[in-house]
């Protein structure tokens, strides 16, 4: 891919799109990364906050013995076969009786390549609000409650800070709207957009392997790496062309995420934003060495692709990743 195969890439991806998969630039040692089956070696989680113009927050009032009477965001469990939207539309109906529209993603949460969790801001786009009459084993009811006075018990408090930063987001948009993207996907994986920066120049690293591409790292469903978080894999990469001691390397977010569900790919690719600089002060106008011929920096000259990763760079522009 030369430069203009690369800025397409890249613009696609900043645009929270991207290229489907087709290989991995690194992945865990040992055995190929086994093929992700939802509900066997992975399980993913859709989450749904509505925040209404009264500042009220929709919640629903949980059926689980183990957690029965208590309230929570609609939530649950991702079932084979669905895209990500599907999910969060078949969560809502069922939990609180909602139609729904996804606006953003506001947050991924991950305890590993084995459990992710997707938070979205929604909109309701019709249904009727589930009321105790209409109780099931999905939820008791559903329920509008001001912000700033939520019911107890909580199933958990997580849900606080998703609220809070529904609310951020609905006060400062921090990133452009961001959704999935249908695009199948056999692993859980991550497309890196790594950089490095020195007086507006910026560098993004390179595979060039086949033709020249944005690096996508295999997560591996081992022990390790489940232990490690998604982070492993980033930098299991870049351990691979980088001396990374003398460096400092900063996952910032997402800049999209892509999944199929349907046809039995159950596997993601999250997009990633990631800055390398070195640890001793001092401006270092050339990016770190790489060891090897997999990987080159690409000086990123076309004007407009560059002000547009500055601009994502400087304010954070990204999806939260565990945060
Ligand atoms: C797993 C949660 O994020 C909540 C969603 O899972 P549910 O227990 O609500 O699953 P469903 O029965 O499919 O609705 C809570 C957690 O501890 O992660
Ligand atoms: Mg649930």
């Amino acid at each position: 891919m030369a430069s203009e195969g690369l800025t397409g890439a890249l613009a696609a991806v900043l645009a929270g799109q991207g290229p489907s998969v087709q290989s991995c630039d690194s992945a865990p040692a040992g055995e190929p990364p086994v093929p992700v089956r939802l509900r066997k070696n992975v399980c993913y989680v859709v989450l749904a906050v509505f925040l209404s113009e009264q500042d009220e927050v929709l919640l629903i009032q949980e059926a689980k013995r183990e957690c029965r009477g208590s309230w929570y965001l609609p939530a649950g469990r991702m079932e084979p076969g669905e895209t990500i939207v599907e999910a969060l539309q078949r969560e809502v109906k069922e939990e609180a009786g909602l139609h729904c529209e996804p606006e953003t993603l506001l947050s991924v949460e991950e305890r590993g390549p084995s459990w992710v969790r997707f938070v979205f801001l929604a909109r309701p786009t019709g249904g009727i609000l589930k009321t105790s009459k209409e109780a099931d084993a999905e939820s008791l009811q559903a329920a509008w409650y001001p912000r700033s006075s939520l019911p107890t018990p909580l199933r958990a408090h997580d849900i606080l800070h998703l609220v809070e930063l529904a609310a951020q987001y609905r006060q400062q948009a921090r990133h452009p709207l961001i959704l999935p993207q249908e695009l199948p996907c056999d692993l859980v994986c991550q497309r890196l957009v790594v950089t490095f920066t020195s007086t507006q120049t910026v560098w993004v690293l390179v595979g060039t392997v086949g033709m020249p591409h944005l690096p996508v790292t295999a997560c591996g469903l081992d022990p390790v790496e489940q232990r490690g978080g998604m982070k492993m894999a980033i930098l299991r990469l870049l351990q691979e062309c980088l001396t990374l001691h003398h460096l400092v390397v900063e996952i910032k977010g997402l800049l999209g995420l892509q999944h199929l569900g349907r046809d039995h790919s159950d596997g993601i690719c999250l997009n990633v934003l990631v800055t390398v600089a070195f640890r001793s002060p001092g401006i270092q106008d050339e990016p770190p060495k790489i060891r090897g011929e997999n990987f080159f920096w690409w000086k990123v000259t076309e004007e407009d692709l560059q002000s547009q990763l500055l601009k994502r760079l400087q304010g954070s522009s990204v999806v939260p990743v565990n945060r």
